[in-house]
């Protein structure tokens, strides 16, 4: 990927977690950024940003973080949106460019309508990469690469906001992500299926099967096969962001949660009924789902390959 150069000569972050340390460590990687400020509730966090030197100016002062940015970005979990975005509307530089990573858009977009930020380009975002760590040690320069960034701008046809979108998908692109533009309701129903709705089967299945030791008398974590093991990495991830997640989006994932447990009704009354073709028949269309995922070259045959990076 050619290298665009610096595209937004001062970047804020808004929280130094997993994605925000991401975003800063791809964005020194390639080049386009220059000065880096992060802000962040956490001292701690403040602390360990210092010590890991990737930013030039690190405050837990929002206004202040943000006063002289040409790109903000906020990563911070999603019901925390609306309240960072207030702090810093009324001191963000007119022409700046305002964005966030967050899982949710809907309810960041309504954050961002009940602010005056005409002065600014809104564009919310969401990398669809991630891992099950948090905290600033867990950021990571490769997290977005052959990964896709979804981005929901506002209808417009002001031809600066459409550079604004193009020089922020520019940013991403950088980072050997792709970009999608969507509507945001509609990425809300997308990623309840594809990311909210497995997050909630592995949150409970793992919290089944401990339940479940005494009444087995097995020791289920123990002899766990490696399917297990994948549900208990995804249940490790962080439970402020996930709470956040599952508030946020919640009329998105009761809708899906609806339909898959219709789907599996179906597959209960395959199993008691002995339904073999059935069962079959539903195993041989999810392995070709699989496999035209790994064809497209978007995850490998291997298990977990790539999933373990940066965490150690
Ligand atoms: N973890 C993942 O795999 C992915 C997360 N996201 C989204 O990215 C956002 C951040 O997630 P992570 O980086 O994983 O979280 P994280 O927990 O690693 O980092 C969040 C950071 O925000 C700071 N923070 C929290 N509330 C704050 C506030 N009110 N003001 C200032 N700083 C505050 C925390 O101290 C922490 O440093 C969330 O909205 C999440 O939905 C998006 C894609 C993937
Ligand atoms: O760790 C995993 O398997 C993930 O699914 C990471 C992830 C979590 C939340 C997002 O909004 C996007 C990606």
């Amino acid at each position: 990927m050619s290298r665009p150069g610096i595209l937004y000569p001062k970047m804020t972050v808004i929280g130094c977690g997993l994605i925000g340390g991401s975003i800063i460590r791809a964005a020194r990687e390639h080049g386009v950024v220059g000065q880096v400020t992060v802000a962040d509730a956490s001292e701690a966090h403040r602390a360990r940003v210092i010590e890991l030197g990737i930013a030039d100016h690190v405050t837990g002062d929002i206004g202040e973080a943000v006063k002289d940015a040409d790109l903000v970005v906020i990563a911070t979990p999603v019901l925390s949106t609306a309240e960072v975005a207030a702090a810093l509307a009324p001191h963000l530089k007119p022409g700046a460019t305002l964005t966030d990573v967050g899982s949710t858009k809907a309810n960041v977009v309504e954050a961002f309508k009940a602010l005056d930020l005409s002065k600014v380009f809104v564009i919310p975002g969401h990398p669809i990469a991630g891992t099950e760590q948090s905290g600033p040690d867990a950021g990571f320069a490769e997290l977005f690469e052959n990964r896709w960034t979804i981005l929901t701008p506002a209808e417009s046809d002001d031809e600066a906001y459409a550079a604004a979108v193009a020089r922020l998908s520019t940013f991403w692109r950088a980072f050997g992500a792709q970009v999608e533009l969507m509507d945001d309701k509609h990425h809300d129903l997308v990623l309840a299926v594809v990311s909210h709705l497995p997050h909630l089967i592995a949150y409970t299945i793992v919290g089944s099967a401990a339940d479940l030791e005494n009444v087995t008398e097995s020791e289920v974590i123990k002899f766990s096969a490696s399917g297990f093991r994948d549900f208990t990495r995804i249940a490790a991830s962080d439970p402020t962001m996930w709470r956040d997640i599952f508030v946020a989006n919640k009329d998105a994932v009761l809708e899906m949660l609806g339909r898959f447990t219709e789907d599996l009704q179906a597959m209960s009354r395959a199993i008691r009924w002995g339904d073999a073709d059935t069962l079959h028949a539903h195993f041989t269309r999810t392995r070709a789902i699989r496999r035209g995922i790994v064809a497209a070259g978007q995850e490998s045959a291997e298990p977990n390959f790539g999933r373990d990076r940066g965490k150690h």
